[in-house]
């Protein structure tokens, strides 16, 4: 386990053999001491890498090669997707530009993407928001299937791992399962970076993705090769922000505010942002693997966490308290994706 650091202070970021938590026959031995390679990650930085997950390359390559094949469309065959017809289901393409962090538009291009529901599903009868059809591309055939196959291996390794989040804060595996991702909420984007310059003619500077957290439990992040993802470390007070550069075969994995809340701080949400210097598109799959909708958030209680109180407001880029947040996950999200595609809210919420 790593001391030489502080909370929050970290120069890298950890590479975690998970196979244990994959692997049915594994032994309780090898579990915990990924558990515990875990756990020190998510209290340093709250991100790390997870090689040994079991997802298939050649699945990922497949899905990589149609997601470049999509963004190479002209613009009007990419609309034909656009995330207004996706209506509250909040899926489909926005192109470069449509997407803000704290209010200013991302460099970024992107598909959104979730759990495939027929309209028959309880939460899209009632008309819940993010929840409902995925509106696919008609071209590169097979990024259907392609898609909702990496959803269901992804969505393994999330209970996978926070399986092992779970025995890291010394509970049983299935604490989170039960309370709130036996049901997940799982999206899903494709995003792709064009190059650019790094700075606006205001002299500000143009971020593929502003600084931003992430809003659930885990966020499991595969990227190309072109690197730009940056994760706010501090040294002696001051930040510092540290590369995240592509290791082969991984993905990045970070936690969300929902964690940090149910951990009282303990587990973070580190603010990260991406700019591509690499003089070409860079492709970035982010995967989501959240509380249901319905699920209420609320602070664990377990010896690991004992004594921890956390006042974070000051120091996030939002802002606001995530620890003084009450309700449901559905509460929270809602309140954060009104925030990053302001038009689309008015119109479908
Ligand atoms: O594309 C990346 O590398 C990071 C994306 C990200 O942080 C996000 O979608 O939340
Ligand atoms: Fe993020």
């Amino acid at each position: 386990m790593s001391t030489a650091f502080a909370a929050g202070e970290f120069d890298r970021l950890p590479v975690i053999d998970v196979r244990a938590l994959t692997d049915p026959s594994s032994s309780a031995a090898a579990r915990q001491s990924v558990a515990e390679q875990l756990g020190a990650a998510c209290r340093e930085s709250g991100f790390f890498y997870a090689i040994g997950h079991g997802v298939s390359a050649g699945l990922q390559s497949h899905l990589e090669d149609l997601s470049r094949r999509f963004f190479a469309l002209p613009l009007a065959d990419k609309m034909a997707i656009r995330m207004a017809l996706g209506g509250r289901a909040w899926r489909g393409y926005f192109p470069v530009g449509g997407e803000l962090t704290s209010g200013r538009p991302d460099r970024k291009e992107g598909l959104y993407f979730g759990a495939e529901l027929d309209p028959g599903h309880p939460l899209v009868r009632t008309g819940t928001p993010l929840h409902g059809a995925n509106l696919f591309p008609r071209e590169p055939l097979g990024l259907r299937a392609a898609v909702l196959d990496y959803m269901a291996a992804l969505t393994h390794l999330g209970h996978a791992l926070m399986s092992g989040i779970a025995l890291s804060l010394g509970l049983t595996e299935d604490y989170f399962a039960v309370r709130y991702t036996a049901d997940p909420l799982v999206l899903f984007r494709i995003f792709n970076y064009p190059p650019g310059a790094d700075t606006a003619e205001d002299g500000q500077p143009i971020w593929g993705v502003g600084e931003h957290t992430d809003y659930g439990v885990l966020t499991l992040l595969k990227q190309d090769d072109a690197g730009g993802l940056q994760v706010k470390s501090r040294q002696g007070g001051q930040v510092r922000w540290i590369e995240a550069p592509p290791v082969p075969d991984s993905f990045v994995c970070n936690i969300g505010d929902m964690l940090d809340r149910m951990t009282r701080g303990v587990y973070r949400s580190t603010p990260h942002r991406v700019q591509n210097r690499a003089g070409r598109d860079r492709l970035s799959l982010p995967f989501f693997f959240d509380p249901g909708w319905t699920a209420a958030i609320r602070p664990i209680d377990a010896p690991a966490l004992e004594g921890a109180s956390a006042d974070d407001a000051s120091e996030r880029w939002d802002g606001q308290s995530v620890h003084t947040f009450q309700g449901t996950y559905g509460d929270y999200l809602l309140g954060k994706v009104g925030k990053v595609f302001p038009d689309l809210k008015t119109a479908v919420l």
